[in-house]
């Protein structure tokens, strides 16, 4: 099965499929909050029913003022005197409020919450999603966009459901009770008092469409926004040291007006939803205010009732003012949705497998015929044959570029090959879960990144169970227990994210110890000691040592005197293994080996 190395860029992904629409793929996959949605929905409801009693009970008041004995609360009640009706409206409105307050709070909190958990749980999924992605598509796509996606999509889409989707339901409540009470009311007002609401559905449903790229556009500028500051702090150094400040404050500033214009865009056309929303609702309240005004007049409407029909214009189609809003928050949300589910949908082209390897491992890598190269680029590495095996300490030497770093990552399946095949133990490490393949490698990268916690934790990161004793005892085969002792305050000194108040010697060191300290049946280093000068380099080759003693290791490095006492050192040439053997084999051989060596050292060949 030939299978590419890394680079995914996906970005079209990232806006889903047209037909399915973002926020009802997002209810099929949280179904574990459809309860809570529900009881939300009926705690709203309840809530705007209780909401529309207060005005039904003003009409009855005036009513009961207005006709006495004959009011409509007197025939249902069955009491005469008004002041004792005016009292059982008085404690009905009571109850009224108690209820419509209390489900009001239970509706917020429910509301709240099941917007906090989907919140919650769509970004832990999208994280653990991204940290499963193939190093590739990480290396190909701005960090900071990927954080946008994360952080602030999901903000957005927290905000739709927290504010959005009940204040859709409220109105969508609205229009049904009131047009309930005005259907009973007047046939004739209820058409008048309705007539803006298709107007104001129309409009919505054009003015969506036209939202919708606009919004897509502003979450796009966000993610550029974001990826542009998150690389420009990471390169701060650089940018100083290059004096490009001005130039880098123009470039943050472009991309901060294209998310300004984005957005302002946006807020321009959701905004102008609002005077059109506003000259419906006149005509409906007018229409209420006069005709219903004038039926009153010729003693075909109740005097209660006219009363009640003006309030309830008022309520039915003042909150539709706020439909540009929740329009505004529903394409957000959508959009944010949409890029969520994109980075979801992102394939993981490096799959875990099942298969466990025997224990103890034993620490032998093959590679067989391996071709590989990254995305959709040439082959980096031409068909590689290799055996290291176990116990041994192998060396990869060559010039930079030879391909010794993306050989490396083939071993710790960072990517797969084109074809060929890595084994470990003699089994294909595409058939390997996680724990047996990576759990049994000790790992030091070129770029050594130490997380913000002391430097116990550090070198215990990749054994949290380890023992102060353990920690010790790897930080000395790493020869840094020395320099951590000086520190103030030794193994609980603090690094930062990434190790700045160390130097890069140091930061090597622990890295070794962190990688010494899982006891892995293969040590994988590369270019590990690049940093340490040449007392500490021997110093860790007199502990690597005692430690490679027990594993398989493969050591990527330039530096030669490094690994001229390995089993046997490879030689790449732009992809291609030219010569092979121990160091004083190929010293004798006289050939691209022995070539570097006098480069390095001066020393006469064959001495
Ligand atoms: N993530 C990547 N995406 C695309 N191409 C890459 C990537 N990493 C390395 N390459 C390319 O693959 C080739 C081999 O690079 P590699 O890093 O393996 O060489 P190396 O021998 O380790 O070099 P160095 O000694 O400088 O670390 C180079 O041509 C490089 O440009």
């Amino acid at each position: 099965m030939p299978v590419r190395i890394g680079r995914h860029l996906r970005c079209t992904l990232v806006r889903t499929r047209e037909a399915d629409h973002p926020l009802r793929a997002l209810w099929r996959r949280y179904d574990a909050y459809r309860g809570r949605f529900v009881a939300a929905v009926a705690m709203s409801t309840l809530n705007k029913v209780a909401d529309v009693v207060p005005e039904l009970l003003i009409g009855a008041a005036v009513d009961v003022v207005v006709r006495g004995d004959n009011s409509f609360v007197g025939e249902v009640l069955g009491v005469d005197s008004r002041f004792a009706q005016l009292g059982w409206l008085a404690v009905i409105n009571v109850v009224v409020w108690v209820v419509e307050s209390l489900s009001q709070y239970v509706a917020d909190v429910l509301w709240r919450g099941l917007a906090q958990g989907v919140e919650h749980d769509l970004r832990v999924e999208a994280y653990d999603h991204v940290q499963h992605l193939d190093l590739g598509w990480h290396e190909t796509r701005p960090a900071g966009s990927t954080l946008a996606t994360l952080n602030d999509d999901v903000n957005q889409l927290e905000r739709f459901l927290d504010v959005g989707a009940p204040a859709i339901l409220q109105t969508t409540l609205n229009v049904l009770l009131v047009g309930g009470v005005f259907a009973a009311a007047s046939g004739q007002l209820l058409v008048l008092a309705f007539l803006p609401i298709p107007l104001i559905v129309v409009g919505s449903l054009v003015f969506q469409r036209r939202l919708e790229p606009l919004y897509a556009r502003v979450r796009t500028a966000v993610a550029d926004l974001s990826g542009t500051l998150s690389a420009n702090l990471s390169g701060i150094a650089t940018i100083k040291a290059f004096t490009a400040e001005d130039r880098e404050r123009d470039r943050v500033s472009a991309v901060s007006q294209a998310y300004r214009e984005a957005n302002t865009a946006a807020i321009r056309s959701s905004a102008a939803f609002v005077p059109l929303v506003r000259m419906a609702i006149l005509g409906g309240f007018t229409c209420t205010l006069l005709l219903g005004g004038w039926a009153t007049l010729r003693g075909e409407l109740e005097v209660g009732l006219y009363s009640v029909l003006v309030f309830m214009t008022q309520r039915l189609l003042w909150p539709l003012t706020d439909v540009a809003e929740v329009l505004d928050l529903y394409q957000r949300g959508r959009a944010s949705a949409s890029r969520i589910l994109g980075l979801l949908e992102i394939p993981v082209t490096v799959p875990a497998g099942t298969a466990t390897l025997a224990r103890p491992v034993r620490g032998r890598i093959e590679l067989r015929d391996v071709r590989a190269g990254y995305g959709d680029g040439p082959d980096v590495l031409h068909g590689l044959d290799l055996v290291v095996p176990a116990g041994e300490t192998h060396a990869i030497v060559g010039a930079t570029g030879s391909g010794k770093s993306s050989l490396l990552r083939l071993v710790l399946r960072f990517d797969d090959p084109r074809s060929g095949q890595v084994l470990f133990d003699g089994e294909d490490v595409r058939s390997l879960d996680w724990d047996s393949l990576r759990g049994s490698m000790g790992y030091v990268a070129q770029d050594v990144f130490m997380f913000a916690g002391s430097i116990a934790d550090n070198i215990a990161y990749g054994r949290p169970g380890a023992t102060r004793e353990q920690v010790r005892a790897a930080a000395e085969a790493a020869a840094a227990l020395d320099f951590i002792e000086a520190l103030p305050d030794g193994l609980d000194t603090w690094v930062g994210e990434r190790g700045v108040t160390l130097s890069g010697g140091q930061r090597q060191r622990l890295a070794l110890a962190r990688a010494l300290l899982r006891d892995p049946a293969v040590l994988v280093l590369d270019e590990a000691t690049s940093a340490v000068d040449n007392e500490t380099e021997a110093a860790i080759q007199r502990s690597l040592k005692q430690a490679t003693a027990r594993c398989s290791a493969i050591v990527v490095a330039h530096r030669l005197s490094t690994v001229r006492h390995a089993h046997r050192i490879w030689v790449l040439d732009a992809g291609r293994i030219v010569e092979s053997g121990t160091h004083d084999e190929l010293v004798a051989r006289d050939g691209a080996y022995a070539a570097l060596w006098r480069v390095q050292t001066g020393e006469p060949v064959g001495r």
